[in-house]
C-alpha cells in the first residue's frame, strides 16, 4: 500500500465468538491511538454488500470486552461467494472510503477477505472460532470460553448421570475438527472421547473403555463425541445395543458459543486486534494475525488456508493414557 491508512472497516463472520468484542474495541481504539478512523460493517459479508455500517467512537466501544457476542452482529452470507456479490462489497468500501478491512471470523472469512484483496482492498484477518481450526495459529479467539462452557455443561450433567447411574453421550461443536472434544473430555475426566481426526473403532473405543470403568466399580459414564464425528444420537444406540445402559444424548449446541469471554479470549483478543491495526498502519496486506505458543505473529493469508492442523498429540496421548485406549 502506497498511501497511509486513514479509514478501516472491521467486520465479524461466520460464527460469532466470546471475545469478538474485544477485538473490536482492540481494533477501534488502536485505530483511533494511530490517527486512523474506524467504520464498523455489521453484519459481516452480508453487510458489506449492502452497505451496513456504523461508525465507531472510543466511547462506543467502552465495557464491549467483557461481552458475549458481537455489537457487529455475525452472518453466514451465500451472496458473496459469488463475483457480483464481492463487486458490490468492493463497491462499498469505494463509497465509504475505506483503504482496509479487518475481518474477524475464521477460515471462511479469510477465503472471502482474499477475494477483496483481489478487489484491490487491504485485508487482515483474525481467526476468531470456538472450533480452534485455524492452522498456521495455535489458538482461535472463544476456543477457551466455549471449552469451559462445555466442561460447565458436562460437569452438571455429570451429577445425574451419577445418580441415575446412566451413560451419557454429549456432541460438542467443532466443525470437521476435533480440538474442542478433545480438550473438553481431557477437562472433565471423559469415559471415552471420539474425534473426526481419528475414525472410530467403537469397540476399541467406546465399549471397552465402558466395560473397563464398570469393572472397576463405576456405574455412571461420559462418552465425548465431536460433531464432525458422528451425531450423538448414533453413538448413543450402539452403547446401548452393546451394554444395555441406560443413555442419554446432550446435544451442547449453540450454548457454547454464549457468555462472557474468559481473561485468555480478552487477552488474546486485545492483543490480536492491535497486531491488526499495526500490520495495516506499516502498509502490510492479506496477512492473517496468528498465535504461536506465547508469541503474536503473522502469516500470508494463502499460505495460512493452505496449512493443515492435526490433534495436539500430546493431548490425544493423555485423553488415551487417561480412558486406557491402547
Ligand atoms: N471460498 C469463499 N469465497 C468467498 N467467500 C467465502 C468463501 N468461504 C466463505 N466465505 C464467506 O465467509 C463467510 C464465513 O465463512 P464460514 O461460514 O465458513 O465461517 P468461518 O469464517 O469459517 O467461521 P466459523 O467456521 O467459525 O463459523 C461465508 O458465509 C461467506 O460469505
Ligand atoms: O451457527 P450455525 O450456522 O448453526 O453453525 C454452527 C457451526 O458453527 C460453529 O459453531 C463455529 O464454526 C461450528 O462449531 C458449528 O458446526
Ligand atoms: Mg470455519
Amino acid at each position: 500500500m502506497d498511501q497511509p491508512v486513514r479509514r478501516i472497516g472491521v467486520f465479524t463472520s461466520g460464527g460469532d465468538a466470546p471475545g469478538m468484542n474485544a477485538a473490536i474495541r482492540s481494533v477501534v481504539r488502536t485505530c483511533l491511538h494511530m490517527g486512523i478512523e474506524c467504520i464498523g460493517v455489521r453484519r459481516g459479508y452480508h453487510g458489506l454488500i449492502n452497505g451496513d455500517f456504523v461508525p465507531l467512537t472510543f466511547e462506543s466501544v467502552s465495557g464491549l470486552s467483557r461481552r458475549g457476542g458481537t455489537m457487529l452482529y455475525s452472518a453466514r452470507s451465500e451472496d458473496f461467494k459469488a463475483k457480483l456479490g464481492q463487486e458490490k462489497a468492493a463497491a462499498t468500501c469505494k463509497l465509504l472510503g475505506l483503504d482496509a478491512l479487518v475481518g474477524i471470523g475464521g477460515d471462511g472469512t479469510f477465503r472471502g477477505l482474499l477475494c477483496l484483496a483481489q478487489q484491490g482492498l487491504s485485508v487482515i484477518g483474525i481467526p476468531g472460532t470456538i472450533d480452534n481450526d485455524i492452522a498456521c495459529s495455535t489458538y482461535t479467539i472463544g476456543y477457551d470460553t466455549a471449552c469451559n462452557t462445555a466442561v460447565e455443561c458436562i460437569d452438571k450433567l455429570r451429577d445425574t448421570m451419577q445418580s441415575h447411574e446412566r451413560c451419557s453421550v454429549v456432541e460438542v461443536m467443532g466443525h470437521h475438527a476435533g480440538h474442542l472434544a478433545l480438550n473438553v473430555g481431557v477437562a472433565c475426566g471423559a469415559t471415552a472421547v471420539l474425534v473426526p481426526e481419528r475414525t472410530p473403532d467403537y469397540e476399541q473405543d467406546v465399549i471397552e473403555p465402558i466395560r473397563r470403568a464398570r469393572l472397576g466399580g463405576r456405574t455412571h459414564f461420559m462418552v465425548i463425541v465431536a460433531e464432525g464425528v458422528d451425531s450423538a444420537y448414533n453413538v448413543a444406540q450402539k452403547i446401548k445395543d452393546a451394554t444395555s445402559l441406560d443413555t442419554r444424548v446432550t446435544v451442547l449446541g449453540h450454548v457454547q458459543r454464549g457468555g462472557a469471554p474468559t481473561s485468555r479470549d480478552r487477552t488474546a483478543a486485545t492483543y490480536m486486534g492491535y497486531e491488526a491495526v499495526r500490520l495495516l498502519a506499516e502498509g502490510k496486506t492479506c496477512r492473517v494475525v496468528a498465535m504461536q505458543g506465547d508469541a503474536y505473529v503473522d502469516y500470508d493469508i494463502t499460505e495460512a488456508l493452505a496449512m493443515q492442523k492435526g490433534l495436539d498429540e500430546q493431548t490425544y496421548t493423555v485423553m488415551r493414557a487417561l480412558t486406557g485406549v491402547q
